[in-house]
């Protein structure tokens, strides 16, 4: 299929256009110098119905680097707010990225955004660009996350530049296209219901409900109704979403209000990381000095964020009760997908009173020895599997008694299992991955591709893809991180 066909067949639908003009400024990209494809991710491509094939020609590039003009599309930055690091922060708004419109594809509709695409009336003191290094970290990070079954936006394609972007030191420019099925923030809802304009806030809220939540808008109801039960399924997935978080060792890093997805995605790959050796309160954000968004404190942010969103829809529900008691249900509906995803994670099938006693002292094991995450939980799978010896778990703990110790509680709570051991481990294989995005990897990855030289990438993008079956020739992906990355440090720069 010819480019000009393939794009024309991303049929346009730009619902966010058709709000009212408050609520975006219309512009268009601003072109980069000497654009090239870093990577695009063909299943990104078919689920919004774009031929994969057109993936590598020069049109694409052009049309996708915003030097050219899609057939259909709109482009407009949205207007949001937002509370940064618990702070009102006052208006925000897409100062880097570009809504292009919306495709309907075969796995449903999806908007395309162009992030790193210039300034916009909603830029600030920035100069509207993303550079190389943030862009490949946000561009793997949406791979690895849909691989590891984690709600994220998608990432259609990276595409690097020449342009010079100074941040502490002169880095280049790249542009990352997102996909997702909107990009609608909890601080979108804070815009209007800080201005007051219940209005524009009741127009955005219909809007949600009708493109994401249609079952929360039933006809006839009560007027506030729709509006509680919005927040309700918000809660839900924000709260599923960071019990998923948690249980692969996932730091966002920033979750501002303006960070979050109302569609409980996850949003915004800045200084995000991946736990290597288990410290509880650890803090990816080097600029966080605060340690507001530390691993432990994820679950709680995620509340507190929901209240920012509760505060904002106060207008529209009529009464505050029905908001509160909905955010009251928010610890019940975290615990109820992080315990089966824990117990999961050990391959418990069924789940016994005395399991969370079992999981706690895990946890502070881990802690304590700072063993790491990902393969901690890995190796565990194969204990006591025909000719696996115990030294690849045992060689992630310094006190190896105090694992034996664990070791032991755990065997005597597998025998109590009715599932045969081939059919647990097989299960916490599944469940517990192999491969996630170090940071040391990524940095491996940035350092290459400032040389253009992208394979790295395409090696990461093709193992993350399937981060829960050990891959021929990718043990050095899995491996634990070397003694440089001990000085990496990743910060709001990008
Ligand atoms: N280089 C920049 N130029 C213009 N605006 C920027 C720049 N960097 C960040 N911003 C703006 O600052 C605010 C907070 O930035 P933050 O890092 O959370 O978002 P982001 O990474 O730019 O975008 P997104 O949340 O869409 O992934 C946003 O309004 C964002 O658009
Ligand atoms: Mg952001």
């Amino acid at each position: 299929m010819t480019l000009a066909r393939s794009l024309d067949a991303l049929r346009f639908v730009n619902s966010f256009a058709s709000l009212p003009p408050a609520f975006y400024t219309r512009l268009t990209p601003q072109p980069v110098r000497r654009p090239r494809l870093v990577h695009a991710d063909a299943e990104t491509a078919r689920r919004i119905g774009l031929d994969p094939t057109v993936l590598q020609t020069p049109g694409f590039v052009d049309a996708f680097a915003g030097n050219t003009p899609l057939p259909g599309g709109d482009p407009l930055a949205a207007v949001y707010s937002g509370h940064q690091f618990g702070v009102w922060a006052g208006q925000l708004g897409d100062g880097r990225a570009l809504l292009l419109g919306e495709v309907a594809g075969p796995g449903g509709s999806f908007e395309l955004q162009l992030k790193g695409s210039g300034m916009t009336p909603y830029s600030r003191m920035g100069d509207g660009r993303a550079v190389l290094r943030s862009s490949v970290r946000e561009y793997l990070a949406s791979i690895a996350m849909r691989g590891l079954g984690i709600p994220t936006t998608d990432a259609l394609c990276l595409i690097a530049a020449d342009d010079p972007v100074r941040r502490e030191t002169l880095e280049t420019a790249a542009v990352v296209t997102r996909v997702a099925p909107s990009f609608v923030r909890f601080g979108s809802f804070e815009h209007w219901a800080a201005k007051g304009d219940t209005g524009n806030l009741r127009v955005l809220a219909d809007y949600v409900i009708e493109h994401d939540y249609p079952e929360c808008g039933v006809a006839g109801d009560e007027p506030g109704a729709p509006y509680v039960r919005l927040l309700h399924a918000v809660l839900r997935r924000t709260a599923r979403l960071m019990a998923q978080w948690q249980s692969v060792g996932f730091m966002h890093g920033v979750m501002n209000t303006d960070n979050m997805s109302i569609l409980g995605l996850t949003l915004d790959y800045g200084p995000y990381g991946f736990m290597d050796g288990f410290d509880a309160n650890h803090i990816c954000n080097h600029t966080d000095t605060g340690g507001r968004y530390a691993w432990n404190t994820q679950p709680m942010v995620g509340h507190w964020n929901l209240y920012r969103l509760a505060e904002a829809l106060r207008p529209l529900a009529g009464a505050a009760e029905p908001l509160r008691q909905a955010l009251d249900t928010y610890e019940a509906e975290f615990l109820a997908a992080f315990m089966p995803a824990m117990n999961a994670k050990l391959g418990l099938a069924e789940r016994l009173p005395e399991d969370g006693e079992l999981i706690d002292a895990l946890w502070q094991l881990m802690h304590a020895q700072r063993a790491d995450f990902t393969q901690t939980f890995r190796r565990l799978a194969y204990l006591d599997a025909p000719d696996s010896p115990l030294e690849p778990l045992h060689a992630l703990f310094t006190d190896t008694a105090a694992l034996d110790a664990w070791l032991e509680r755990y065997r005597a709570r597998l025998a109590r299992e009715a599932r045969p051991a081939e059919a647990r481990r097989a299960a916490m294989l599944q469940v517990n991955p192999l491969y996630v995005l170090r940071n040391h990897l990524a940095e491996e990855a940035i350092q290459a591709a400032r040389n253009d030289d992208f394979s790295v990438i395409a090696r990461l993008a093709e193992t993350l893809r399937d981060p829960y079956t050990a891959q021929e020739g990718a043990e050095d992906l899995a491996a634990l991180p070397p003694a440089w990355a001990c000085d990496l440090s990743v910060s709001c720069s990008s």
